[in-house]
Formats: C-alpha cells, sequence, structure tokens
C-alpha cells in the first residue's frame, strides 16, 4: 500500500447480483458474513443503460436491517435530485458521480445539509486528478474497477493507480473500490491502497461468504500494517 494509509478495512457487499425477490434476507446473509456496511447500487437507465431500484425499496430495507450502513451508489443523472428522498428513506452515505452533475461542490453540500455522508466517484474514464478539489469536502471517494451498470464484470487492474495517487496525496481518507473485487483480484485494491471494499458476485455467489470476508479484509489489514511499517 502507498504511504500515508492508516484507516479502518470495511467491506461493504453489493446486492446487485443477488436474488432480489428476496433483498432484506440476502442483506442479512451479508452481515451476518461478517460485512461492515452494505452497498446499494441504483441505477436510472439514462447515466449508465441497467435500472435497478431508487428510494422506495430503500425505505422498505430500513427498518429490517436498523442498525446497517447503506452506501448508496447512486448512478443516476442528476443526482442532485434524489438527495432529500433518500435521506428521508433511511440512507446513511449518498455516494454520487464527478460526471453525473455539473457542480459536484452543491451536490456535497446538500448531502451534508440533509445529515448523510457524502461520497465522490469516477467512471473509469475518467482522470483521477478531477477529484483533487472535492476530497477535503468528502467522506469517501470511490473509484470504479468496471464501466458502472451492470454486476459480475471483469476487474479493471489498471485502475490501480488511480488509488494508489488518491493515498498518497490524500493520507487517510476512505477510498471505496467497486467492481469485480473478490479473492482473486482484493491483493491489488489492497496495495494499491484501498480500505472501502465493495464485493458483489465473488460474494454473492461465495460458497463460504464468511471466510471470503475474512480472507479480503485480512489481505487489507496486512497491507495496511505493511505501509504504516514502510513509513
Ligand atoms: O456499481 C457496480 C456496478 O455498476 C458494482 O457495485 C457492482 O455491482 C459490483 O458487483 P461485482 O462487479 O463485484 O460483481
Ligand atoms: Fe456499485
Amino acid at each position: 500500500m502507498a504511504s500515508g494509509s492508516c484507516c479502518l478495512v470495511k467491506i461493504g457487499p453489493s446486492i446487485l447480483n443477488s436474488d432480489l425477490s428476496n433483498l432484506a434476507s440476502e442483506c442479512q446473509r451479508m452481515m451476518d458474513a461478517g460485512a461492515d456496511y452494505l452497498h446499494l447500487d441504483v441505477m436510472d437507465g439514462h447515466f449508465v443503460p441497467n435500472l435497478t431500484f431508487g428510494h422506495p425499496v430503500v425505505k422498505c430495507l430500513r427498518p429490517k436491517l436498523p442498525d446497517v450502513f447503506f452506501d448508496m451508489h447512486m448512478m443516476v443523472a442528476k443526482p442532485e435530485q434524489w438527495i432529500e428522498e433518500m435521506q428521508a428513506a433511511g440512507a446513511s452515505q449518498y455516494t454520487f458521480h464527478y460526471e453525473a452533475t455539473e457542480d459536484p461542490k452543491t451536490c456535497i453540500r446538500k448531502i451534508k445539509e440533509a445529515g448523510m455522508k457524502a461520497g465522490i466517484g469516477i467512471k473509469p474514464k475518467t482522470p483521477v486528478e478531477v477529484l483533487d478539489p472535492f476530497i477535503d469536502l468528502v467522506d469517501m471517494v470511490l473509484i470504479m474497477t468496471v464501466e458502472p451498470g451492470f454486476g459480475g464484470q471483469k476487474f479493471m487492474g489498471d485502475m490501480m493507480p488511480k488509488i494508489a495517487y488518491l493515498r498518497e496525496h490524500f493520507g487517510q481518507i476512505d477510498i471505496e473500490v467497486d467492481g469485480g473485487v473478490g479473492p482473486a483480484t482484493i491483493q491489488q485494491c489492497a496495495d494499491a491502497g484501498a480500505n472501502m471494499i465493495v464485493s458483489g458476485s465473488a460474494l454473492i455467489n461465495s460458497e463460504n461468504p464468511r471466510e471470503t470476508i475474512r480472507y479480503m479484509r485480512t489481505v487489507v489489514e496486512e497491507a495496511i500494517q505493511r505501509s504504516q511499517l514502510e513509513r
């Protein structure tokens, strides 16, 4: 892991590829397996070529999982549009895409005013430096390692320098990695400096999700320890 990091490892399953007719029990299954939070993928058919669910589903899910941190991955055009609804539905963090808004600063301010944590993410073709002006304003940055829109895609290892750049220049910020992350790719994410690990199909399809989560957590913890020794 690049230098400067001492943040907490958090594993957040993406339930996009789970049996959505059993959404609450699939979420509970992931939490029972040792997940730290849930990464809920919202798609609007405009920003990405796919549809999932919106705030009404989050509202139904919240009472079933009252204490769970919901990281809303908002793959939507005009993300400003859904901030209040998501907060009212029970979202904990609102992670929007830099590419989806003309005014990221106002979007961040509105998320904070609504009482949620704010995350900002970039698609694979977006250079990481565009995030520089917003790092001090947000709680988390998201580096996509697939083109957003679908679960089960191939991990893009060439995104790792973006994570290393953020860890190198911005110390302890929470860096989330999302797309194709699982036991086969976690080492690359850990070495680059990611500490918030989204894993969808690898966890949902795992025969032993508890062991898969434990393994990924250990790999990232060891990378953080190594980076601290190197400092
Ligand atoms: O945001 C997205 C896709 O757009 C992700 O959250 C994926 O849904 C994660 O699933 P896997 O790539 O791990 O299967
Ligand atoms: Fe996601």
